[in-house]
C-alpha cells in the first residue's frame, strides 16, 4: 500500500495500489467543494466527518465497496495542495544535501507512516483512527527562493510562542534555505491593518529566552477575504499559524478561502493554549512551564498559611473550561488539600460543602491550601453579583472573578459563624504563569512542533495543525483539533490520582 500524496506522477499508482489496500479513510461532509475533482477529496479540515463503512476509491473517484479485512483501518488525512492544483511541479527534499542530516540514517518520513490515535488496544478490536506522521518528505512543492513565507501569532499569550517563531524560521531559513520570511505583526488583524516584519535567523536569535510573542497578539479581526486578498497580494505562499482553538478555527476559514481561489498557498496551524484544551494532541506547548510556575504561588500560599494560626490559602489559576492547569499544579505540589476545577461542581454550606471541609482542615492541620481554576463555580458569582454576559474581542465569554468572590465567602461564613478565626492569604498569580518564558522542556517541544510544520508545508501538505499523538508528531486535519474541547474526565484515573494525593 502506497500513501504518498507527495509525488503526482505517483498519484495514479497510488490510489490504483491503495484500492487494494486495506485502509479506511474517514471522508468529511462536503461543506466546501473544490474546483477540481481529484481522489484526494478524502482529505479534510473540516469539523463534519462521518465514517463511511469499509470503502475506497476507483481512478474515476466513485466509492466502491471494499473488502471487509481491513481490521477498522482508518485514516483522517488532511488536505494536500495537488488536491486543487494537480500539476504542482516537485523537488528534491534540500535536507538530501544537508551535512547535519548526512548520518540519519532516515531522513525522510515514509509516506506510509501513520500514528494511530489510540494505542492502548485490546485484542481482535479495531485498528481505528491515524494520522499521518510528521517529518521531512522525500519530494518538496515549493523551490527554495520562491518560499515567501509569514508567521502569526493569535489568542492569548503562552510560554513558548517565541521560540516556535524562532524555530520556524531558523527551520525554514536552516533546512530549506528560505530566505522571505514575513512576521504579520498583532494576530489576524494584523495582516490587512499593521505593519509587517521581516524575519531572519539573527532577529530571532535569542528571542527564545523571552516571555510573550516578539509578533504581538490579538483578539476579535478575522476577515477571511481581507486576510486572504493580503496573503495575495504579498505573495505570500507559506503561512504559519499559532494560536488556539478559536486562531485554529481561523486557520480553517483561511484554507477554505485559498482553496476556493486554488492558490498555492500552504497553511500550517500550531496549535496554542496554557489552557491545553486543545482536543488529540497530547499536552500544548507551554503548559509543563505554566504548571511549574503555578508550583510558585502554592508554595507561597503554603508557606503563608503554615506561618499563622488557621490559615487558609486560595491560589487562583488560569482555565477557562479546562481544569488541567490546577490538576497538574495540585498533583506536582502535595501541600495542596483542595483542586476547585470547572468540570467538577461543587457547593459551600452544608455536610460535603466547602466550609465544612475548610473547618475540618484547620482543626486537623492548622491550615489549608485551596487551588481554584478561574472557570470553577461560575453559575455562583453570577447569581451573586447579577452579572450580564459579557464577551471578548473574539467571541468568548469574560468569565467573572471566582476567587475574589470565595475568598470574600470563606471570610465572611468564618466570621459569621464564629466557629473559629481564620486568617486569609489569597494569591492570583493568573497572568504570571504564562508571561514567562518556556523551559527546557516545552523549548524542545516548540522546537519539533515548529520543524513539522515547516516539513509539512514544504511538503505541500495544507490546511493541517501539528501536534503530537502519543509522543510522535502527526499532521492533524483542522476540524478534529476544533471539534471539541479537552476537558479533564472525572471519570480517569488521573483525577483519583489527585483525589488521593489530596485526600
Ligand atoms: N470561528 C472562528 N472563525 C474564524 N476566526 C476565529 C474564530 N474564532 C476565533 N477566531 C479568531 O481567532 C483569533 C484568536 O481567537 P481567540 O481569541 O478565541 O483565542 P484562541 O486562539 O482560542 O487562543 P486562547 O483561547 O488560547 O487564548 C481571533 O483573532 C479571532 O477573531
Ligand atoms: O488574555 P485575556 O484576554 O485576558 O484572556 C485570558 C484567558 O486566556 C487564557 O489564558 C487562554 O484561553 C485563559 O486561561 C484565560 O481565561
Ligand atoms: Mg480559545
Amino acid at each position: 500500500m502506497d500513501l504518498s500524496l507527495a509525488n503526482p506522477p505517483n498519484l495514479h499508482l497510488s490510489l490504483t495500489k491503495s484500492l487494494s489496500s486495506p485502509f479506511r479513510f474517514r471522508k468529511p461532509l462536503p461543506f466546501f467543494t473544490s474546483s477540481v475533482s481529484h481522489p484526494r477529496v478524502y482529505s479534510s479540515i473540516t469539523s463534519y466527518y462521518h465514517p463511511i463503512k469499509a470503502q475506497s476509491l476507483n481512478q474515476t473517484n466513485t466509492p466502491t465497496d471494499a473488502d471487509d479485512d481491513d481490521d477498522g483501518f482508518i485514516l483522517e488525512d488532511v488536505p494536500h495542495l495537488t488536491n486543487f492544483l494537480p500539476d504542482l511541479p516537485t523537488y528534491p527534499n534540500p535536507l538530501k544535501y544537508s551535512q547535519a542530516y548526512a548520518i540519519v540514517k532516515n531522513t525522510f518520513v515514509s509516506p506510509e507512516d501513520v500514528l494511530a490515535q489510540q494505542i492502548v488496544v485490546q485484542k481482535g478490536s479495531p485498528r481505528g483512527v491515524h494520522f499521518r506522521r510528521a517529518g521531512p518528505r522525500e519530494k518538496v512543492y515549493f523551490k527554495s527562493e520562491e518560499v515567501r513565507a509569514c508567521i502569526v501569532t493569535c489568542g492569548g499569550l503562552c510560554p513558548g510562542i517565541n521560540t516556535v517563531i524562532r524555530e520556524i524560521v531558523c527551520g525554514l531559513n536552516h533546512m530549506y534555505g528560505v530566505h522571505n520570511i514575513l512576521g504579520i505583526e498583532e494576530g489576524y488583524k494584523g495582516f490587512y491593518s499593521k505593519n509587517t516584519m521581516e524575519l531572519n535567523p539573527k532577529v530571532v536569535n535569542d528571542i527564545h529566552k523571552r516571555g510573550g510573542t516578539i509578533l504581538k497578539t490579538s483578539r476579535g479581526g478575522h476577515d477571511t477575504k481581507k486576510i486572504v486578498d493580503n496573503i495575495q497580494d504579498r505573495g505570500i505562499n507559506q503561512v504559519y499559524i499559532i494560536g488556539g482553538d478559536g486562531t485554529q478555527k481561523g486557520a480553517a476559514a483561511i484554507y477554505e478561502e485559498v482553496e476556493k481561489r486554488c492558490l498555492p498557498v500552504a497553511v500550517a496551524g500550531i496549535p496554542k493554549t496554557i489552557d491545553n484544551d486543545i482536543a488529540v494532541i497530547d499536552k500544548s506547548f507551554g503548559f509543563d512551564t505554566a504548571v511549574e510556575e503555578a508550583q510558585r504561588a502554592i508554595n507561597a500560599a503554603h508557606v503563608e498559611v503554615e506561618s499563622v494560626e488557621n490559615g487558609v490559602g486560595i491560589v487562583k489559576l488560569m482555565g477557562r473550561y479546562s481544569g488541567f492547569i490546577a490538576m497538574f499544579a495540585t498533583l506536582a505540589s502535595r501541600d495542596v488539600d483542595c483542586c476547585l476545577i470547572p468540570e467538577s461542581p461543587f457547593y459551600l454550606e452544608g455536610q460535603g460543602g466547602l466550609f465544612e471541609f475548610i473547618q475540618q482542615r484547620l482543626k486537623e492541620n492548622g491550615h489549608v491550601v485551596i487551588v481554584l481554576a478561574e472557570g470553577a463555580g461560575q453559575e455562583y458569582v453570577s447569581q451573586s453579583v447579577n452579572a450580564t454576559e459579557e464577551k471578548d474581542a473574539s467571541g468568548n465569554k469574560l468569565l467573572l472573578d471566582i476567587g475574589l468572590w470565595l475568598t470574600q465567602k470563606v471570610k465572611d461564613h468564618f466570621t459569621m459563624s464564629k466557629k473559629m478565626a481564620i486568617n486569609m492569604k489569597y494569591i492570583d498569580p493568573t497572568y504570571m504563569i504564562r508571561a514567562v518564558p518556556s523551559n527546557a522542556y516545552d523549548n524542545i517541544y516548540c522546537t519539533l512542533l515548529a520543524q513539522s510544520a515547516v516539513h509539512g508545508a514544504m511538503a505541500g501538505y495544507s490546511g493541517f495543525t501539528v501536534g503530537p499523538v502519543n509522543s510522535r508528531h502527526a499532521y492533524i486535519p483542522i476540524g478534529r483539533v476544533t471539534e471539541a474541547t479537552n476537558v479533564v474526565k472525572l471519570t480517569d484515573r488521573m483525577w483519583a490520582r489527585l483525589l488521593a494525593s489530596t485526600n
